[in-house]
């Protein structure tokens, strides 16, 4: 069984750049002296079990990334593919691109997540090698509404016990045949999920979860970059 990795890294970061001075794309931002895409590619190629990794970009960014995988020594275990207008559609691609059996396990980790930790993959690898499918998640610690939009808000119209709630992150991992199932069965019904278990449980699989943490946060929005560099040096303190 082998394991492969794919990180979605074509996005436009729009909700980024509204509040940032730079054209950019956020994967491509300097966190601490580094692209935050590189912190990603990095946590994956240090896990002994990662045979190789594709990573998804713009077809006019692939020069950039391939020479930044080349400079930062990870031309070993990294390949560039192109990437789609769609989250679902970049790793689509990617999953196109690599050649895997049935029981390999692919996980999918976005490239602005960049403070994810090899300990972390190594659980989520654990899981899915148990249960076929498995993600990280972070438990919910406020208290949970459902509500329905109004012109002017929101009224609510529920309250969801909290244990019942965790927040996806990102790595998510699947073996090979099951996730590949899955996406030509979302492609045939026109579906489009915000991650790779939503495809997945549609498909009637049980998806499990590994403990996730508040430091593998997803680079969205202003404000995010400073945070990340304040974990990322509590880290590197410790
Ligand atoms: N067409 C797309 C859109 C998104 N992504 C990737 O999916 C991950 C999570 O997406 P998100 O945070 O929503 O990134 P953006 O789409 O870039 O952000 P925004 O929605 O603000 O434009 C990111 O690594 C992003 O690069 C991708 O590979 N291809
Ligand atoms: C996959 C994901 O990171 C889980 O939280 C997230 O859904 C992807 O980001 P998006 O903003 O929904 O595209």
């Amino acid at each position: 069984m082998q394991v492969f990795v794919i990180i979605p890294a074509a996005g436009l970061g729009t909700r980024m750049a509204a509040g940032h001075s730079t054209s950019s794309p956020k994967q491509f931002l300097d966190l601490d002296g580094l692209p935050i895409l590189i912190y990603s590619l990095r946590a994956f190629a240090q896990v002994p079990e990662v045979k190789s990794i594709y990573v998804a970009v713009r077809k006019s960014e692939m020069p950039r990334v391939e020479a930044q995988v080349g400079s930062y020594g990870l031309a070993e275990k990294v390949w560039v593919v192109e990437g789609g207008d769609s989250r679902q559609e970049s790793v689509a691609n990617a999953l196109q691109a690599l050649k895997c059996e049935d029981d390999d396990i692919v996980l999918v980790h976005d490239a602005v997540r960049p403070l994810i930790d090899p300990a972390t993959i190594s659980r989520t690898i654990d899981a899915v090698a148990k249960h076929g499918a498995a993600i990280v998640g972070l438990p919910a610690v406020d208290t949970i509404k459902q509500v329905e939009r109004t012109a002017d808000g929101a009224i609510i119209t529920a309250t969801i016990p909290r244990e019942y709630i965790v927040q996806a992150q990102t790595p998510q991992g699947f073996r090979c045949g099951l996730l590949k199932r899955a996406f030509a069965e979302a492609a045939a019904d026109g579906f489009t999920g915000t991650d790779e278990a939503s495809i997945v449980e549609r498909s009637g699989v049980s998806v499990a979860v590994v403990a996730g943490s508040a430091t593998n946060l997803k680079i969205t929005q202003p404000g995010d970059l400073e945070l990340a560099g304040f974990y990322l040096s509590q880290r590197t303190k410790r």
